[in-house]
């Protein structure tokens, strides 16, 4: 039993712990905040592993009752970050799983993308970030980034290493990105290193989670799991105020609430690529949720995609193969 006074563990060591406890059912609990237990339960639960989740405390204690449906001979690292689920998409030749993140700025994109990549093992890409650095070297450069030839040319040798760049966050990059964002020759340009990234993820992963505005539309169409996640222009333009003013930034919030707007409405307007959400996406409103509740919800959604890509795959599998 898990004692009253462990703090909550992190997402992915419960979820290790979990799928560890297979080799021993009914010994092995891992300790969630509410928010958390219940979608995660259900995401076991989605894979084949049955739990039960019981009071403990302020948490809620989830033990692993039983054989998976597909337990294998022995249990390997290898099972842990490849569901069997995973393995029939494989089979089926389908690629490497694709959770796909759209919406406005400031909306909790990366937030929930990082949380959703570290707790299924998924590799991450901040596609936001690629345009940043293209409006930012322009800028850099001392150009025009509406300047459709200076921004084609920044695109197309733009240095992935830049990526971790931390100017790339500032205000003056969001909108050097969105002004570059509009041009049809930079969207291809960074097209390829994108679906790239989607088909073949870094480490081996089994799959990526990809954030921007036309993930789910241009970039990975065919992404099983597609979440929009919006808020209102207040709500989000108090988030980023926060975060900008505790890196020590002097920002004013009604500043940021104008350029927001200036830039969503350039975003959702543009001829190409625009933002809106895929016709398939599930649209979460994070406006009245913390990070927590945001996540919970987040889990629950793709719990529910990822079931239901899960047993598609499997059927195209069967087929694939002649089983029935
Ligand atoms: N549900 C939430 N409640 C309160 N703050 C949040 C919530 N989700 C995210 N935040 C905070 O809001 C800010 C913006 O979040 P995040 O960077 O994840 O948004 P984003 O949609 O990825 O933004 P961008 O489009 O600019 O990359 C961050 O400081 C983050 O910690
Ligand atoms: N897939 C994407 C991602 C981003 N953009 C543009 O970049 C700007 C900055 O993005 P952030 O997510 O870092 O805020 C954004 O305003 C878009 O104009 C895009 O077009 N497509």
């Amino acid at each position: 039993m898990v004692p009253e006074d462990q703090p909550h563990e992190p997402v992915p060591l419960a979820l290790a712990r979990l799928f560890a406890g297979l080799a021993c059912p009914g010994r092995t609990t891992a300790a969630l905040p509410p928010t958390l237990g219940g979608p995660l339960a259900d995401l076991l639960a989605a894979f084949g592993i049955p739990v039960a989740l019981a009071p403990c405390g302020a948490r809620l204690a989830l033990t692993v009752t039983g054989e998976a449906e597909t337990t294998p001979a022995s249990l390997t690292a290898d099972w842990v970050t490849a569901p069997p689920w995973v393995r029939a998409a494989q089979a089926a030749s389908t690629g490497a799983i694709t959770v796909a993140i759209d919406g406005p700025a400031a909306a909790g994109k990366g937030t929930l993308a990082r949380s959703l990549a570290d707790a299924l093992g998924l590799a991450y890409l901040d596609t936001g970030r690629l345009y940043r650095a293209t409006g930012y070297s322009v800028l850099q450069a001392g150009g025009d980034p509406s300047d459709p030839a200076a921004a084609e040319q920044a695109a197309r040798s733009l240095d992935t290493r830049v990526l971790a760049d931390p100017a790339l966050r500032s205000e003056a990059a969001g909108d050097a990105a969105s002004r570059v964002a509009a041009i049809p020759a930079v969207r291809d340009a960074l097209l390829a290193f994108q679906r790239q990234f989607a088909r073949t993820p870094p480490d081996g992963a089994w799959g990526a989670v990809l954030d921007g505005r036309d993930i789910g539309s241009v970039v990975c169409p065919s992404a099983p799991v597609k979440l929009f996640v919006t808020a209102s222009a207040e709500t989000r333009a108090q988030r980023r105020f926060l975060e900008l003013r505790d890196a020590g930034q002097d920002v004013i919030e009604s500043r940021i609430l104008q350029d927001m707007k200036a830039r969503d409405a350039r975003d959702s307007s543009r001829g190409i690529a625009p933002l809106v959400p895929a016709a398939d996406a599930v649209v979460l409103d994070t406006s009245d949720l913390d990070r927590t509740e945001a996540l919970a919800a987040a889990f629950a959604l793709a719990g529910d995609r990822l079931r239901a890509a899960g047993s598609d795959v499997a059927r195209a599998s069967m087929s694939h193969t002649g089983a029935s």
